[in-house]
This record gives structure tokens, sequence and C-alpha cells, in this order.
């Protein structure tokens, strides 16, 4: 059983985009290299053998590396491959349905946007852990709402769940948030998209050794 206490550090979040299909899990295991201490699979497509292959590919790893596995969006494909936790946004599935229908235990994580209205429906409903974001302006989604510092100060100080800052973060850039004290800083092109993304990976990971 997952512990919402491993949702510390860096909190990798993979994009179909940003790299050959063949080379996802390459790229995945160099992430976790780097000392991820979360990895998301995240995939907006429809192809469900390839989510199917890969999402269980990723848990693997995550097991190697000790790292928890997120499944973003679907709690089908959580449930199909035994997945430790999901991520769910206003779009998805509803909290309390999910929890219904998945095994006791799994981490239930949701997004909060900028709203710490939402964020206090979500966490009295018993979610595992409050993402907020933008935090800066995202090239993987430039409509996000942003959020500000002020929010995310009030969101540490106020629950006791885990806080994860989300969009535009970068090892340039993440020591602010790291300082305001959230608890994982969740990265997509900042960590995949880099030159390295192994080094990438350790320099945001090292933000909380
Ligand atoms: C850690 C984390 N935080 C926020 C999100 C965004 O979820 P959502 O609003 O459902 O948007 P999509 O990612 O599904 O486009 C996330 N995935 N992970
Ligand atoms: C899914 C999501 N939710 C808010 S911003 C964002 C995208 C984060 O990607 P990046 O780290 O590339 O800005
Ligand atoms: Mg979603």
């Amino acid at each position: 059983m997952a512990d919402a206490g491993a949702v510390r550090g860096l909190y990798a979040i993979t994009d179909a985009t940003l790299q050959p299909a063949d080379a996802l899990l390459e790229r995945a295991e160099a992430v976790l290299r780097g000392g991820a201490a979360v990895l998301q699979y995240r995939d907006k497509s429809q192809d469900t053998p390839r989510r199917r292959r890969e999402a269980a590919g990723l848990l693997a790893l995550c097991r190697d590396y000790g790292a928890l596995f997120v499944v973003n969006d679907d709690v089908d494909l959580a449930l199909y491959v035994g997945a430790p936790a999901v991520h769910l946004g206003r779009d998805d599935a509803g909290l309390r349905q999910a929890r219904t229908v998945l095994p006791s235990g799994t981490l239930i994580g949701v997004s909060c946007y900028n709203s710490l209205a939402r964020a206090d429906t979500l966490a009295a409903a018993g979610a595992d852990y409050l993402a907020f974001g933008r935090a800066y302006p995202s090239p993987t989604k430039p409509d996000a709402p942003p959020v500000s510092r002020d929010t995310l100060a009030a969101a540490v100080a106020r629950y006791r769940q885990p806080v994860v800052a989300i969009g535009g973060i970068t090892p340039e850039n993440a020591q602010p948030l790291v300082s305001l004290g959230v608890d994982a800083v969740a990265v997509i092109s900042g960590v995949f998209a880099a030159a390295s993304p192994e080094r990438a990976a350790a320099r945001l990971a090292a933000l909380y050794h």
C-alpha cells in the first residue's frame, strides 16, 4: 500500500509528444535514475493496448527504483495495471466515485488549479495530495490558470496532505517554490524536453536533499 509521504521531491510526468514512442521507457528510466520520487503516466491518446503496455512498463520501472507510479485521468487503466496511485482533475472521474472502484490504499491526487475552496472540498473528501498550478507559464498547457505564490503558501500552511506545484517548472526556476514549502514539484517539459533528462531530474531532485 502506498503512503502519501511518497509524494515528496521531483514528481515527473511523461508526455508522448516529447520522445519517439519506443523511447518512452528508456527516457523515463533516465529520469528515475536522476532521482524522481514520483512518475505519472500522462497520455491523452485512445490507444488502449499501447497505453496498457506503457503503463505496465512504467509501473515495473517505478518498482525497481522505489518511485511512486501514478496514472493520470484513467481509473480503469490504473485498475488494469494495479497502479498504486491515480491523478484526477475536474474533467476526470470524481474522487468519491474513484474510491468506490479502486482497491483500498490506492492514493488519489487531485488538481486544485488556483482554488483553495476546491482544495478544502477535496481534502475533506479524502484526497491524498493536492496539486496547484500552473506555477509558471507552461509550454505543455499554456491555458492552465496561474496560481499565486500566496495561494501556494496558504495551501502549504493549511493542509496535512502533500501540496504539489505544477506548470512551467524547470531546474532554473524551482527553488522559490521549494522554499515556499511545496512537498513536490511536478514537471513535464522541464525534465522530458531537457537536453539531458537525467541531469535535469537530478538537479530538481537535489532541491529536496
Ligand atoms: C500532479 C498533477 N497536477 C495537475 C495535473 C493536471 O490534471 P488535469 O487538470 O486533470 O489536467 P490533465 O493533466 O489531465 O490535462 C496533473 N496531471 N498532475
Ligand atoms: C498538466 C498541467 N496542469 C497545469 S500545468 C500542466 C502542464 C505541466 O507541464 P510543464 O511542466 O511542461 O509546464
Ligand atoms: Mg486530467
